[in-house]
């Protein structure tokens, strides 16, 4: 694997503009485990056929569960530092929908950092369905989103995305390894442009054009 041999640049730390930072190495054993097993519930939920009986039962045990964890809510805004693969390290949302370590309803998408820019491996089930069988254009759109923005984050700083446009060149399908990537072509003062794309099987099956607007950090 290549990695980004640059020297890093200089990223903001979020605790100081008052966001709690949990270490990724940090985040117990037991709720990643718990996090990949209501992954799996939400795709059996939305997929089950078993009767009204074992419903109702697993409604109730549900509400059960849901009520001794709803304790001690993280902050809006908490966020993840992960170690990178070239030694540097990156933060995003803790729940982040894409990426979120401890968001159930994310693949996740985990990116890392190469020569170009970042890439990453996803494979989607029946949660991110649109067409039969196929990618939902939203969550397509969204892993290029988070791609594209992680891309521009690591090589720059990091931003908001001001404009995303996406080319659906070929179906995307469910179930099968997805290689997203994410490249910054140039810069011009705050606005990063950076170029995305999804394969499968080494063909584009999505690409995306954006321009994220760094955010200003004050010295
Ligand atoms: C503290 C540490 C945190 C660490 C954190 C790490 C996170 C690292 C992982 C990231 C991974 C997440 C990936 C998901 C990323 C989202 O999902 S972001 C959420 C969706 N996006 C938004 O909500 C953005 C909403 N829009 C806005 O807030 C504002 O319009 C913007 C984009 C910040 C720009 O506003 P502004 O800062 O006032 O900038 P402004 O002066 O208007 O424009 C600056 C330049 O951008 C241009 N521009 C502005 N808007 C546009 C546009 N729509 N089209 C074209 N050009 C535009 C302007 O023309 C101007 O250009 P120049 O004059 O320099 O030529």
């Amino acid at each position: 694997m290549t990695v980004n041999t640059q020297p890093a640049p200089q990223r903001p730390d979020p605790r100081a503009f008052g966001l709690p930072v949990v270490e990724q190495a940090d985040i117990p054993a037991e709720l990643r485990d718990l996090v990949a097993r209501v992954h799996t519930l939400i795709d059996v939920v939305a997929n089950t056929g078993a009767d009204t009986d074992t419903l109702a039962e697993a409604a109730a045990t549900i509400e059960d569960v849901t009520a001794r964890l709803d304790v001690a809510r993280r902050q809006i805004g908490t966020m993840v530092r992960r170690e990178l693969d070239d030694g540097t390290a990156e933060h995003g949302t803790i729940t982040n929908i894409v990426a979120g370590d401890t968001n159930p309803a994310a693949p996740p998408l985990f990116l890392q950092p190469t020569a170009e820019g970042v890439r990453g491996e996803v494979t989607l089930g029946t949660l991110y369905q649109g067409p039969p069988g196929l990618v939902h254009g939203g969550w397509i759109a969204a892993l290029l989103d988070q791609a594209v923005g992680t891309a521009s984050s690591l090589a720059t700083s990091p931003g908001l995305t001001a404009k995303l446009e996406v080319d659906y060149r070929r179906p995307t399908p469910l179930f099968n390894p997805l290689e997203i990537t994410a490249e910054v072509r140039r810069t011009e003062r705050r606005k990063v442009f950076v170029t995305g794309r999804i394969r499968v099987n080494g063909e584009i099956t999505a690409e995306a054009n954006a321009i994220m607007v760094r955010v200003e950090i004050p010295a």
